[in-house]
């Protein structure tokens, strides 16, 4: 009975590897055991405990045994360790996601080399899925493959994938040239305060769409033969609003020019791909994009997105809280570079390597070494601008750095109307951290950081910086709930232990 119930599940762990394109070495390396151990598990050879089944589950993101519903996951730290040695940065998630909807756009094979494994991007493919689009992981499991079929049902969408994320808002673009009329869930995603949808709904106009919102879906509908005949002026310089403009103006046969376009380095992964689409764009890097679209996209494409300015700046605060020597390889150099002037000016001992180009051939990268340094607090606040100013998505982690050094620090964060907020959970582990107003943080550093126990604040980079805190922290601590970290960063737990971090991960049954 016991061995037939093993041969059982064994079956099950191989239909879902084998779903998700992987080989059974891909599937041992993700669970740090070898491929032999998986070969025994998925024949039933070998008793499996659990917690290893809810780990080849979290693997493979596939539910293989259902107990009511599964527990979420949790970090386990033991802090005060040092880092040492090399870390990549993987792919960003920004751009991971919007290449994903750019799919949507060309009726060819998309290949997308190296995408994120994250729950962000699981998210889209649940709900590029249900649509009808065939997506399966190639190549060992790192890469994407991506077919449209000849019609998209978006009566079937996953609604309850997409509402768990905000970037479904960037089907609107790619979809208006598919349809004439479809619905789709209202966008959700991290608890930051109200994210304004109205500079979409703006700039799409210029496309005949028009949508109205009602009970949880938008409800679009298409003009024809209504297009952009004058600069389209973005009201914000925000980065999706810009993904989607572009997704429409490039099958927009005739040219469009964006105003107020968002330059950061998402904008740019996606642009380098309309360009391998056929699409023509010009100011890529500025602040006006002149687009000149295709009416019919029809490719095979093989695209490899660019290192995420984010997870560096991550991972580079790690080695600061932990006063550790860590070189930090596929820096984004260009997304960094106000981040690296003003922790040089804090008195960060940081090495830069010479610069070399990712993948894409396009995005320049560079290797960072940062040793322990005695930080002083910045002179001026940290306030972060579109791009190229300090990247509104690592303000965060000047907090936990911020702590580590000595004075006070100023953080502004203007953009969101919760994130400031979260900070204060660094007190917890010892930090000071005054709300002075919902966007404004007060650091005085230096802190001794302690050790503690408690849940994920609902955001993703005010998660990060906790797990920081955590990890400077001597003793254990214990991060519940951690879903919002695995939404924009891979295997995190597994790559800091491979440079001398140790942090457990863990679930309730
Ligand atoms: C999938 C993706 O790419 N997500 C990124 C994208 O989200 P996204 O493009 O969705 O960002 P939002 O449109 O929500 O903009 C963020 C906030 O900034 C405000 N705002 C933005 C620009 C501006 O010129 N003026 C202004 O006030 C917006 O009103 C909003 O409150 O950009 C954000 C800001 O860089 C990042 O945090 C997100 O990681
Ligand atoms: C706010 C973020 O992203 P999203 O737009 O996916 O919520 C983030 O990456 O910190």
């Amino acid at each position: 009975m016991a061995d037939d119930y093993l041969v059982r599940i064994g079956k099950l762990i191989r239909n879902a590897r084998q779903h998700r394109g992987w080989t059974q070495n891909h599937l041992a390396e993700a669970l740090g055991t070898s491929q032999s151990a998986v070969n025994r598990i998925e024949r039933g050879h070998q008793n499996i405990s659990l917690d290893m089944i809810a780990r080849i589950g979290e693997a493979l993101d596939s539910e293989i045994v259902s107990l009511g519903t599964a527990g979420p996951m949790h970090l386990r730290v033991s802090g005060g360790r040092r880092l040492s040695g090399a870390i990549d940065v993987k792919t960003s998630k920004n751009a991971c996601v919007a290449l994903l909807c750019a799919s949507l756009l060309n009726s060819g094979r998309t290949v997308l080399r190296k995408v994120a494994r994250i729950e962000e991007v699981y998210r889209i493919l649940e709900v590029l899925n249900s649509i009808g689009v065939k997506a399966r992981w190639i190549n060992d499991g790192s890469d994407l493959e991506i077919t449209q079929p000849a019609e998209l049902d978006l009566t079937a969408v996953d609604a309850d994938a997409a509402v768990r994320t905000r970037s479904i808002i960037m089907f609107l673009g790619p979809l208006l040239h598919r349809m004439d009329h479809f619905k789709l869930p209202y966008a959700g995603g991290c608890d930051l305060g109200t994210r304004t949808v109205q500079p979409h709904m703006s700039a799409l106009r210029h496309f005949g769409l028009d949508i109205t919102a009602t009970d949880g879906t938008y409800h679009a509908a298409v003009e024809p033969g209504i297009a952009p005949g004058r600069p389209i002026v973005l009201t914000e310089r925000g980065d999706t609003v810009t993904e989607n403009a572009l997704m429409a103006a490039a099958r927009h046969e005739g040219t469009t020019v964006i105003r107020n376009a968002s330059s950061n380095y998402m904008v740019q992964d996606l642009c380098f791909f309309l360009e391998q689409l056929g699409v023509e764009i010009d100011g890529i890097g500025t602040t006006t994009l002149t687009v000149r679209g295709v009416r019919h996209i029809d490719r095979d494409v093989d695209y490899s997105p660019s290192e995420d300015p984010v997870e560096a700046m991550s991972l580079l605060a790690a080695a600061v809280v932990t006063s550790s020597e860590l070189t930090i390889r596929r820096v984004p150099a260009e997304f960094m570079e106000i981040e690296l002037a003003v922790l040089e000016e804090m008195g960060l001992d940081l090495d830069r390597g010479p610069e070399y180009a990712a993948d894409n051939a396009r995005t320049r990268l560079v290797d960072l070494t940062v040793r322990p340094s005695k930080l002083q607090a910045p002179i001026d606040k940290i306030h972060p601008m579109p791009f190229p100013g300090l990247n509104i998505d690592n303000v965060p982690f000047f907090a936990a750095i911020a702590a580590s050094a000595q004075g006070s620090t100023l953080i502004h964060d203007w953009v969101y109307d919760n994130r400031a907020i979260y900070l204060t959970e660094l007190t917890r582990l010892g930090a000071s951290v005054q709300l002075l107003d919902p966007h404004r943080v007060l650091v005085e550093g230096p802190t001794r950081w302690r050790e503690t126990e408690m849940m994920c604040p609902p955001a993703l980079r005010p998660a990060v910086v906790v797990l920081l805190g955590m990890m400077a922290a001597e003793g254990t601590s214990v991060l519940r709930n951690v879903y919002v970290i695995n939404r924009g960063y891979e295997s995190l737990a597994d790559r800091l232990n491979s440079v001398g971090a140790r942090i457990e991960t863990f679930r309730d049954i």
